[in-house]
């Protein structure tokens, strides 16, 4: 049968915390999930993608600032529209290439999507979404003083610069993303969890902050009334007690599971936190619908249970 498919590939997952983030690295990693991205349109199901930037739209951040002299910055909101332009290239000609290597004659199409989101979100004043390059506590600490930005600790990876992540409210081009699946298209939309945006009397006018992907990818996927909803990320299942002795990973969880896990501080912001709060939110709204946390390249398997952990409402 076929169904809606979203897919949520992590800025971590294209640019793993071991390396650089050159274009090579970026692309090699998007290059890995094309095969399973290309099983699932095999399968006859209709693909719908979204992406990360929080490596990409942190390093661009700093890029500014080595050469604001010369170069005027550029702010956040057109930050991470560049990186979601980037990011959508690298996937429309990489997924595309691999399709048409493979006889699938779909394109792969990425929209510029804004995203948005409240003003007074409380999180301008508690920044919790984890941008750019990962350094160590003393590196961190001396960059927070001469600079003035926030760090804090990722997951037991390092240190990272953390910026406002305000709730996603309403995709602007949601009825567009729907006309694009229509036509057959693979379509790539809210990339960097979208441009965040404000309603104001003028019209929409740019905010500065990263709107975390899953979050977002929760409201495309509700909005286009998916199936499953897969939250591809480095890891390849969802853990309690993460980076512990104690850890253990989860094969599946229900909503109230995830909710008692949750509770007792299993998954933090910024991370873990936002996948599960986003699986949670897709799966409670309509019965039958699954969400899977898996790594990139075991996307495939999440749907046999041979990997990832399913998320479902009972
Ligand atoms: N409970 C947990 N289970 C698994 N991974 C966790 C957990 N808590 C934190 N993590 C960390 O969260 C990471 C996923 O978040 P992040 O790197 O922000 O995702 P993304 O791939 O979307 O960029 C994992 O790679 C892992 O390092
Ligand atoms: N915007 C966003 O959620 O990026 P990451 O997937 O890199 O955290």
């Amino acid at each position: 049968m076929t169904q809606t498919i979203v897919l949520a590939f992590g800025g971590n997952a294209i640019t793993r915390s071991t390396e650089k983030g050159t274009r090579d690295e970026q692309w090699a990693n998007i290059r890995k999930t094309c095969a399973h991205v290309a099983e699932l349109i095999k399968q006859g199901h209709r693909v719908l993608i979204t992406h990360g930037n929080g490596p990409q739209v942190g390093n661009l951040l700093l890029k500014n600032e080595l050469c604001k002299e010369v170069v005027p910055p550029m702010p956040l909101d057109v930050c991470v529209s560049n990186t979601q332009g980037s990011l959508g290239y690298a996937i429309s000609q990489t997924l595309g290439n691999y399709l048409q290597s493979i006889g699938i004659e779909i394109p792969v199409v990425s929209l510029i999507t804004q995203v948005v989101v409240s003003p007074e979100d409380p999180s301008f004043t508690q920044p919790s979404k984890f941008i750019g390059p990962f350094f160590s506590e003393v590196e961190a600490c001396q960059i927070m003083e001469t600079k003035g930005h926030v760090f804090k600790e990722d997951s037991g990876r390092g240190w990272r610069r953390v910026v406002p992540s305000p709730e996603p409210l309403e995709i602007v081009e949601r009825n567009m993303v729907k006309q694009l699946l229509d036509t057959g298209a693979v379509v790539v939309a809210a990339g960097g969890g979208g441009i965040p945006v404000a309603r104001s009397v003028g019209g929409l006018v740019g905010v500065e902050a990263v709107i975390d992907k899953d979050m977002a990818g929760q409201l495309l996927a509700s909005g286009v009334n998916a199936d499953a909803f897969l939250l591809l990320t480095e890891v390849e299942r969802v853990c309690i007690n993460y980076g512990k002795p104690s850890q253990q990973t989860l094969a599946s969880m229900t909503v109230s599971q995830a909710r008692q896990y949750q509770a007792a501080g299993h998954f933090p912001p910024g991370s873990m936190g936002p996948k599960v709060e986003a699986a949670i939110r897709f799966v409670s709204s309509v019965p039958g619908r699954k969400a899977y946390i898996v790594s990139l390249e075991n996307a495939c398997k999440a749907f046999t249970g041979e990997s990832g952990t399913v998320i479902t409402a009972e």
